[in-house]
């Protein structure tokens, strides 16, 4: 019987079995400030050393500004936060990018950046966006702060082996239907708890269109759904990224790593333990009006009542949601007007989200009472974004246009939403409080976030290349 791309991954990688208790080695260890403090305390505790220093990259992202590059911007706490992240790194030898520094921004931007990422790896950060990483055929998920400790002193981790399911997408995505609108839509058919204990692995030939960045969008979300992992099997699009980045092998050793890449892909007759497909033609712009990513519709359809669910959890949640999202069932999404907008996150920040936003932003001005955000993932995104002057576009229209971070994806720095705000973010979580206490948070891509912008309420951006 043939393998799963996840079970050849899982295979190269395994160093312990012992009843269902396995060990597997981890290529890569990506930190950041917030979910390192307390390992690194541990590891100290026990006077023990880093494993392996060289594996371990560290950026900041959440808890700083995109204001400005003062670590005390966001208060004494997290500054503390910072300061102990670097102190840490110095201490254990681990390469650090901070606020400044030009290959500085959100972990799950720039390790792939940086050529940090390859096909066939193992992939941890405390971290539960690490899904991301999926994107290159790389075993990438998130792990706790206790397990950041292991392998921090080990290089090694405790996992069970999960379930595997295949989301299949074939045909292709219509005008102003994007990678977000694909796995919003896959999370919306399974739910936000449809792949608890299962890797999902990305095929067919929607899936195979997409560029890296595409790919790193839908493999981001693999979490949203309760997934461990998201993974798309490398191909040439995969090489042809990898190939002048920074840290990726060069010369004998890209030649020898192409001959192991190349065969990660699921046999043909690899057996999934669960398979779900879905049409591209069929997906349409999708908006969450929930508090969960799967609480999602197409633009142009009304808000389901809650009554239509089976299930009472399910009926439950949805009228929790209504309630405090202040929406109404059979409402229609377009309808809605919001206060805020913001365009940025691990989800939708690299260079071609900015791209295809400015391509709307261009065609107007952000609506009155309407404060939008544009946050670069990285440094290298911001200098590819100002040297294609999309900064400009962003500004003329009335954007605000930031330094890289989090940033208003979560309410850890700065940007803090009031109650009662609404916000079409591009970011992956809508929960109660996300990006502010009372909050309301609409997921959605960046062309529908730039759109909102300039309307003041959602649109249907398939509207605008008519
Ligand atoms: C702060 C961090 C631990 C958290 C995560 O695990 O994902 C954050 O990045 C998020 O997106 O909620
Ligand atoms: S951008 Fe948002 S989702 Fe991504 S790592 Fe930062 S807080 Fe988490």
């Amino acid at each position: 019987m043939g393998k799963t791309l996840y079970d050849k991954i899982w295979d190269m990688h395994l160093v312990a079995q012992a009843g269902t208790d396995n060990l597997i080695y981890i290529d890569r260890h990506l930190i950041h400030e917030v979910t390192s403090p307390q390992a690194f305390a541990g590891l100290e505790e026990k006077g023990r050393k880093l494993r392996c220093p060289q594996r371990t990259f560290a950026t900041m992202d959440h808890s700083i500004s995109t204001r400005s590059l003062a670590l005390d911007a966001c208060g004494p706490a997290n500054q503390l936060q910072l300061r102990t992240l670097m102190d840490n790194c110095e201490k254990f030898g681990v390469e650090l990018f901070p606020v400044g520094h030009q290959k500085q921004g959100i972990i799950h931007v720039i390790g792939p950046e940086l050529g940090l990422i390859l096909p066939g790896m193992t992939v941890v950060c405390g971290d539960s966006h690490t899904a991301t990483h999926g994107a290159f055929g790389a075993l990438a998920f998130g792990i706790g702060t206790s397990e950041v400790e292991h392998v921090f002193a080990t290089q090694t981790l405790k996992q069970g082996k999960a379930k595997t399911m295949k989301v299949e997408v074939n045909g292709t995505l219509p005008i102003g239907v994007t990678a977000k609108d694909i796995i919003l839509a896959i999370i919306g058919k399974i739910g936000h708890a449809g792949a608890t204990g299962y890797v999902l692995e990305y095929a067919g030939s929607a899936i195979e269109a997409l560029s890296m960045e595409e790919r790193m969008t839908i493999c981001n979300m693999s979490i949203e759904a309760g997934a461990k992992a998201g993974l798309i099997a490398p191909d040439q699009v995969t090489f042809d990224y990898l190939k002048d980045k920074e840290r990726a092998p060069k010369g004998a050793d890209w030649d020898e790593a192409m001959a192991c890449w190349q065969t990660l892909k699921s046999d043909a007759d690899a057996p999934f333990d669960t398979v779900v497909t879905l049409t591209a033609e069929e997906i349409k712009p999708q908006v969450t009006w929930g508090t969960n990513p799967g609480q999602v519709v197409a633009v142009d359809e009304p808000i389901p009542a809650p009554a239509s669910f089976i299930d009472a959890v399910e009926r439950t949640s949805a009228e929790k949601a209504l309630n405090y999202m202040g929406l109404e069932a059979g409402q229609k999404l377009s309808d809605v007007a919001i206060s805020h907008v913001f365009i940025g996150s691990c989800t939708n920040s690299r260079i071609e989200d900015l791209r295809a936003a400015a391509k709307i932003a261009r065609t107007g001005k952000v609506a009155q009472g309407v404060n939008a955000i544009v946050v670069p993932g990285s440094y290298a995104v911001k200098q590819q974004a100002e040297a294609e002057q999309l900064d400009k576009v962003f500004l003329d229209a009335g954007f605000e246009w930031r330094l890289p971070g989090c940033s208003m994806c979560l309410g850890m720095n700065d940007d803090l939403l009031q109650a009662g705000d609404r916000c079409a973010s591009t970011s992956n979580r809508n929960f109660e409080g996300r990006q502010g206490r009372g909050a309301r948070t609409h997921l959605v891509s960046p062309a529908m976030a730039a759109a909102a912008a300039l309307a003041g309420r959602f649109v249907d951006v398939r509207e605008l290349d008519k």
